[in-house]
C-alpha cells in the first residue's frame, strides 16, 4: 500500500490512453490485494476483479446474493495496492438505474478505473451459466445513462455488458449492444460469444472498444491473444483465473498432509517465502523502519 506511486485518476488517465493505443489489453483477475500486486509486477496491463471471484471468496455462488458494499470495499482493497488500472464488476449495478448511479459512484470514490454493468435480471446468474434472463433494452439503456451521468471523472471507463446471446440470440444482442453504445457506455462486453464468428460478427457492428472474457469452462473456446488481436479486441479478462490455480494448489497441498503427515512433497509447487517477502517489499519497509529508529543506546551523547 505505501509504495503505490499513482492515484486513482492517474490510473484512470493512463488506461484511457492505453485503450486508444489499440493494442490488445491482458487484465488477469486478482483474488486478493496481494494477487493484484503480482500481477502487476509480472508485467500486464491491468487488473480485473470478479463477481464470481468476490462471491467465491465469500463462500457464495454467483447469483448475486453479495452486496454492492462487500463488491466496494474488497474493489478499494486490491486497487489501492496496484499501480495498474483496475476493473471491477458490477453485475447488474445493484438494483434499477438509480442503484446503478449509485454503484458507479461508489466504485469512482473506491480508486476503481472502470467497471462493467451487465443487462440481466437482478438477481443475475454466471453468464456462463444456462436459464439467464435479461431486463428490456430500455431498461438496461436506463442503466447505463445513469452509470454514464454519475461519474464525477470523465475517465473512468463504464463497460455496457450483455448477457443477452444466450437468451434472445445473436442478432438480437448486436442490437442491445448498439443501443448501450448509443446510451453513451465506453466499451462493449459481449458475453458468452460461442465461436469466433460471433466475436467477429460483433467487432463488426459495434465501433467503440470491446471486452473479450477468457473464462475457462465457459461458453468460449480460450482464444489465445493473437488471435483476440486479430479480431480487434481491445481488453481480454482471466476472470477466475488465478482462484482455480491457487486453489487447486491449495487442495493438492491439504491432500499431501493427510497422504504423507507433512508438506515435504509439494515445497516445490509452493511459493517460496523469499518470494512472498520480495512481493510484500520487506526490504523497502525494513529501510523505512531504520530511517526512524536509526540510534543506537550507546551513542546518546553525555550532557
Ligand atoms: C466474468 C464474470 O462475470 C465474473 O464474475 O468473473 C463471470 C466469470 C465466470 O463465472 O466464469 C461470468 O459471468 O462470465
Ligand atoms: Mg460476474
Amino acid at each position: 500500500m505505501l509504495f503505490t506511486k499513482k492515484n486513482p485518476a492517474e490510473k484512470r488517465a493512463d488506461f484511457r490512453a492505453k485503450l486508444k493505443s489499440g493494442a490488445l489489453l491482458q487484465f488477469p483477475g486478482a483474488f486478493n490485494p496481494l494477487c493484484a500486486q503480482m500481477i502487476e509486477r509480472k508485467g500486464f496491463d491491468g487488473v480485473y476483479i470478479s463477481g464470481a471471484v468476490m462471491s467465491a471468496d465469500l463462500c457464495l455462488p454467483d447469483i448475486g446474493l453479495a452486496t454492492l458494499t462487500e463488491f466496494a470495499e474488497r474493489g478499494h482493497q486490491i486497487a489501492r495496492v496496484t499501480d495498474l488500472p483496475a476493473v471491477i464488476d458490477v453485475d447488474t449495478g445493484f438494483g434499477e438505474p438509480m442503484m446503478a448511479a449509485r454503484t458507479i459512484r461508489t466504485m469512482e470514490e473506491m480508486g476503481l478505473s472502470g467497471c462493467h454493468i451487465e443487462d440481466q435480471v437482478m438477481p443475475k446468474r454466471c453468464g456462463h451459466l444456462d436459464g439467464k434472463e435479461v431486463v428490456e433494452t430500455g431498461v438496461m439503456v436506463q442503466r447505463v445513462k445513469a452509470a454514464v451521468d454519475a461519474r464525477r471523472d470523465a475517465n473512468f471507463v463504464v463497460i455496457a455488458r450483455s448477457d443477452a446471446r444466450a437468451v434472445e440470440g445473436l442478432d438480437k444482442a448486436v442490437d442491445r449492444m448498439k443501443a448501450y453504445v448509443d446510451a453513451g457506455a465506453d466499451m462493449i462486453f459481449p458475453e458468452a460469444m460461442q465461436n469466433e464468428k460471433e466475436f467477429e460478427a460483433v467487432r463488426k457492428a459495434i465501433s467503440v472498444p470491446l471486452l473479450a472474457n477468457m473464462t475457462e469452462f465457459g461458453k468460449s473456446r480460450l482464444l489465445n491473444k493473437k488471435e483476440l488481436e486479430n479480431l480487434g479486441f481491445n481488453i481480454v479478462i482471466y476472470p477466475v483465473t488465478t482462484l482455480r490455480l491457487a486453489m487447486y494448489g491449495a487442495g493438492k497441498g491439504l491432500d499431501a498432509i493427510l497422504r504423507d503427515g507433512d508438506q515435504n512433497g509439494v515445497l516445490d509447487i509452493m511459493q517460496h517465502r523469499r518470494d512472498l517477502y520480495d512481493l510484500l517489499r520487506y526490504e523497502d519497509y525494513n529501510q523505512f523502519d531504520q530511517s526512524i529508529f536509526n540510534f543506537e543506546v550507546g551513542d546518546t551523547p553525555k550532557g
